[in-house]
């Protein structure tokens, strides 16, 4: 046991549940491969998330090989699943929770259409209504980091903070998007694919057309006010 009172206990195990259930979303829209990608969800209240473990096939993940760690990245011994190393973007992680407090998930992918992007270090132009509501602009590239330390971290952190787009490509690398909850930031990554795919379909058969700012601003703003009422209690 862990020895969290009874009301953190049952809010971990609820969200252990919900981490483990949403990673079946990035198998259905085709945005890993094998073991690759990673999704992360903070504990409510808690200075701790909780994150998939590393090297386990997608079709074994369940609530009780989910990792819990605190805001260090370090794993919460003697809990379920503790026995394993978590994903290897779990420093990544870590360092997005510590500096934004706002963010409550975290997903990567290799989802093949954003990876191209990232492998090219081309920002997504917004040419779409779809990424004007989602993302507010372009989806973003960050800097080259290495995979292990919070360099991830600190690149998503310096690329996001201040931004409106919850994605950012990673140089060479892959998708990282962010929410305010993880299945917020699951949205953000299948949404990260689909413009991903529909810009590069558009740029085969020319030059897409720019959305005049005003139209923009105009879109995000009213998804944000429909997606507030929508989560109102
Ligand atoms: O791209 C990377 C490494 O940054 C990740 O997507 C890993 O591939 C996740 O794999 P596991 O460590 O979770 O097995």
């Amino acid at each position: 046991m862990s020895g969290f009172g009874p009301e953190l206990e049952v809010g971990i195990a609820r969200l252990r549940a919900e981490i483990a259930n949403l990673h079946a979303e990035l198998t259905r829209y085709g945005l890993v491969v094998w073991t690759g990608g990673n999704i992360s969800g903070r504990v409510p209240g808690a200075d701790l998330f909780v994150i998939k473990p590393s090297g386990v096939s997608y079709e074994q993940l369940g609530p009780e090989n989910m990792i819990l760690c605190d805001l260090a990245g370090t794993v919460v011994q003697g809990t379920p699943g503790a026995a394993r190393l978590p994903s290897s973007d779990t420093a990544a992680h870590a360092y997005v929770y510590r500096n934004m407090p706002e963010v409550g998930g975290v997903v990567h992918t290799h989802s093949p259409y954003a990876v191209a992007w990232a492998a090219r270090g081309e920002a997504i132009p917004c040419v779409t209504t779809a990424m004007a509501a989602e993302f507010g602009g372009e989806i973003p590239v960050g800097p080259f980091a290495i995979i292990g330390d919070d360099s991830i971290g600190r690149g998503i952190v310096e690329t996001l903070k201040g931004h409106r787009s919850p994605a950012v490509l990673m140089q060479n690398h892959g998708p990282f998007t962010i929410g305010p909850d993880a299945r917020s930031a699951v949205e953000a990554a299948v949404l990260v694919e689909d413009a991903a795919r529909a810009v590069h379909l558009a740029r085969q058969l020319g030059d897409p057309l720019p959305i005049a700012q005003d139209a923009l601003d105009a879109r995000y703003a009213r998804a944000h006010e429909d997606r507030a009422l929508e989560s109102a209690p």
